[in-house]
């Protein structure tokens, strides 16, 4: 039977010296008689779920297992071994200061790992010693690192290796076969890299994902997180940031690593502690940043740093196992906070991170994640969840953290950065409205230095270069049409389409499907498993080049795939954060992409007011005439009429099959919930029944009831009719003014078309569209 004991924390330093002097020669002599004194049992603390961290009474109990009660005839107690176990299998194994390791040190200094202790002058020595040691080891390591450098340059420098172009090496997107074998020669010259002077290990990974130059963030960025330096980082969309912040985690996990290997090279069990924390608003930016580092990782030799995937949809239990090995934890706070608070163990291991990178910062203090987040500081600095109000109190207990803050983002809005930078005060006032909220969780961040680095790359700019804008003015009942007419404008580019609300995303998926368009859905109410599937279908290297992903703003932040060309504005975005993010889905990476808003006119004003004020810095520079124009670069494209009226037809027969098909998938759900809840009442359900006395159909209200109802009883014949007609439309060109007898008149190319370049959706001459 398992033995347990409650433990004394005051005790604990002297009985650790006691034990300590005695236990040499005390083992020694009761392992000859087979029984072991009570101090020199191999005691385990009995764990304890985090959030009875503070249980008391049961915190510090002991437990062992595996033992039999001897009692001496002086009356004292002693154990043994059970029979059939070794002596050896209930003795504490000699500490950690037992070893030669530490030689110099008297009995007292054992004590320096007690908290009570850790701040006495015995004890900083240990730390400076260690220091000096550890800086000592960083310095070995660093001339490793040189000489592995100059090993893997010779290698590099073989004659006649084409140089690739700056343009070559840079891809957005990771697609997600991204952790496909790479060929081991495939690499490029990456010694534009040289001067941040990374490992030889990250720099072979950075020349086989082919990343031959860093970017500006990147450049800035990394030396500052390399020298211990808090980080607030911002810089335009598909600028690189996720291995702004990658590169000097995993730089680290390799310090960490030489130094585990000298430290502990006698113990049997390597320390599992993380060392970095990355939250992240949604999760699939959460499984991006795991993939993208992950993919640095798996490029580079002889790094198996774990990460730990912690969002929503996925097993809690699974996740906590997971997480008390990893290296690097990447997660949303929802599910990280619930993950720790309900775990064993896993708070005070998450304490000892290196970094708490807070990545699409403006939204994750902002919106929405107060309640976790909060909850997540708090438990990273050993206190509890307060009071807002107690703010003031909790201010003075705050000590700066020792780990380094990262607060990464592309938009930043005024006031939040003028408090990152410290250019503004904290207020201290009513702290219940949103404003105030996010000024109290920048606080909780507790950075480590009085004032971050705030690194701006693109001070006058949030929009990426490469990027063009556009509008669509169209009458407000043709958004529709006009978003399928730009979609035929460009048939071979993927395309995300932005909308502000979800049923939108289900009826504009289901439009475009009925015009047998590749689309996906995106949306926060779909089940993880689709949202990933959704996410993977649309961005394989194999899907359609022309995959459209209809999407709420879940998919605004973050998200980098590959080769998308053409983001579409169906709905205004609300803020001007938000525009700046949906548009950063293109034109990443160095690469060059269109954002296109359509607009009703009485939404023309307001949408030029937003677009204006993000260009706004840009525009105030237009005084200097090498500098940017001062007119807003949002170019009014014109569909052509044509185009508009040859397309009407299609798309009312489309409309008509969406909306019956939603029309009958709601009255099915809602004659299902009515059939249920009579089940329940036992009693009998008659829909016709229900209807009249509902009322359905007359009155004010009864309208749309109405059109449903009878949109959901169009027969299966009727439907059928529409679809064939549609298919038909469907088969054939979109002709613009000419006729088909002129098809070899020289109007078409048809060469081109049969090598499958041009746009054959259309059949005659069309301008393209001005960008
Ligand atoms: N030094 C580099 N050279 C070339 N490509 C790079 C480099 N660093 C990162 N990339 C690529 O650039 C793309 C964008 O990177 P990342 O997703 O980190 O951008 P971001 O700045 O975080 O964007 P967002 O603000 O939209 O989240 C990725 O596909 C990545 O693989």
């Amino acid at each position: 039977m398992g033995q347990k004991r409650a433990r004394d924390p005051k005790a604990q330093v002297a009985e650790a010296n006691k034990r300590k002097k005695a236990a040499k020669s005390d083992a020694a002599s009761n392992e000859d008689h087979g029984s072991v004194a009570i101090e020199d049992l191999n005691w385990k603390e009995v764990a304890m779920p985090d959030r009875m961290d503070d249980a008391e009474g049961f915190f510090g109990l002991e437990e062992i297992e595996g033992v039999e009660i001897i009692k001496q005839s002086d009356g004292g107690i002693h154990f043994k071994a059970k029979a059939g176990k070794p002596l050896k299998s209930i003795i504490k194994p000699p500490s950690e200061d037992d070893g030669e390791e530490w030689g110099g040190f008297s009995d007292e200094d054992s004590s320096e790992k007690s908290p009570a202790t850790e701040k006495t002058p015995a004890a900083t020595e240990v730390k400076e010693d260690k220091k000096s040691k550890k800086d000592k080891k960083k310095e070995q390591n660093k001339a490793k690192k040189e000489a592995k450098k100059e090993e893997k340059k010779s290698k590099e420098q073989k004659p006649n290796e084409p140089k690739p172009t700056k343009g070559q090496s840079i891809k957005a997107g990771l697609g997600f076969a991204a952790l496909d074998d790479v060929e081991e020669d495939d690499g490029v010259d990456v010694s534009a890299w040289d001067a941040l002077n990374l490992s030889p290990e990250i720099v072979t990974a950075l020349s086989k994902m082919k990343f031959s130059s860093p970017s500006a963030i990147q450049k800035a960025s990394i030396p500052a997180i390399l020298d211990g330096h808090d980080v607030v980082g911002k810089a335009s969309t598909g600028s690189g940031k996720t291995l702004a912040f990658g590169i000097p985690i995993i730089e680290h996990y390799l310090d960490k690593r030489g130094d585990q290997e000298e430290e502990e090279s006698d113990k049997s069990e390597k320390s599992t502690s993380p060392i970095a924390l990355i939250l992240s608003p949604t999760r699939e930016l959460a499984h991006q940043l795991g993939r993208h580092i992950g993919e640095l990782i798996t490029n580079a030799p002889d790094i198996n740093a774990r990460i730990a995937l912690v969002t929503g949809g996925m097993s809690i239990q699974k996740q906590q196992r997971q997480i008390a090995t990893a290296d690097i934890i990447v997660g949303t706070p929802g599910r990280v906070w619930e993950v720790l608070s309900t775990g064993t163990g896993l708070i005070r291991k998450m304490q000892k991170i290196q970094f708490l990178v807070v990545d699409e910062a403006d939204r994750l203090l902002s919106e929405g994640h107060f309640k976790e987040m909060e909850d997540i500081l708090n438990a990273l600095d050993k206190k509890q969840a307060g009071d807002i109000a107690d703010m003031d109190q909790e201010e003075e207990e705050e000590q700066p953290s020792q780990r380094q803050t990262l607060v990464f983002s592309a938009t930043f809005h005024k006031d939040l950065q003028q408090k990152l930078a410290g250019k503004s005060r904290w207020s201290s006032g009513d702290m219940l409205d949103n404003k105030a909220s996010m000024e109290y969780l920048l606080k909780k961040l507790n950075f480590r230095e009085e004032k971050p680095r705030f690194i701006d790359v693109n001070p006058d700019s949030q929009m990426v270069t490469g990027l063009k804008e556009g509008i669509v003015e169209c009458p407000p009942m043709e958004k529709d049409l006009y978003l399928y007419s730009v979609l035929l404008y460009y048939p071979k580019n993927r395309t995300i389409i932005f909308t502000n609300s979800i049923s939108a995303v289900r009826r504009i998926t289901q439009l475009l499907q009925a015009l047998q368009l590749p689309v996906f859905a995106l949306h926060s109410n779909m089940a993880q498993k689709a949202r990933l599937r959704s996410i993977e279908r649309f961005s394989s290297p194999t899907a359609n080049p022309s995959s459209i992903l209809v999407a709420t703003d879940v998919a605004a932040r973050g998200l980098d795939i590959k080769g998308i060309n053409c983001v579409i504005h169906y709905h205004v975005p609300r803020t001007a954060d938000a525009y700046v993010h949906r548009s950063g889905r293109t034109a990443r990476a160095g690469e060059s992409g269109k954002s296109i808003l359509i607009c009703a006119p009485d939404e023309v004003v307001g949408v030029a007011r937003l677009v204006g004020k993000i260009h706004a810095k840009k525009a105030r520079k237009a005084d200097d005439p090498e500098g940017p124009s001062k007119k807003i670069p949002l170019e009014s494209l014109d569909i052509d009429r044509r185009v508009v009226a040859r397309l009407r037809p299609r798309m009312g027969l489309a409309k008509k099959i969406t909306e019956n098909t939603i029309a009958k998938e709601k009255v099915n759900t809602e004659d299902n919930w009515l059939r249920s809840a009579a089940d329940d009442l036992g009693v009998e359900y008659d829909s016709d029944e229900f209807d009249q006395s509902k009322g359905r159909g007359r009155g004010r209200g009864g309208g749309r009831e109405r059109r449903d109802k009878e949109a959901s009883e169009t027969s299966k014949s009727e439907m059928a009719a529409l679809r064939a007609e549609l298919k038909h439309l469907l088969s054939q060109r979109v002709n613009i003014g000419v006729s088909e007898k002129y098809l070899t008149a020289g109007r078409i190319d048809i060469d081109a078309l049969l090598r499958g370049e041009g746009n054959d959706a259309f059949l005659g001459h069309l301008d393209p569209l001005t960008f």
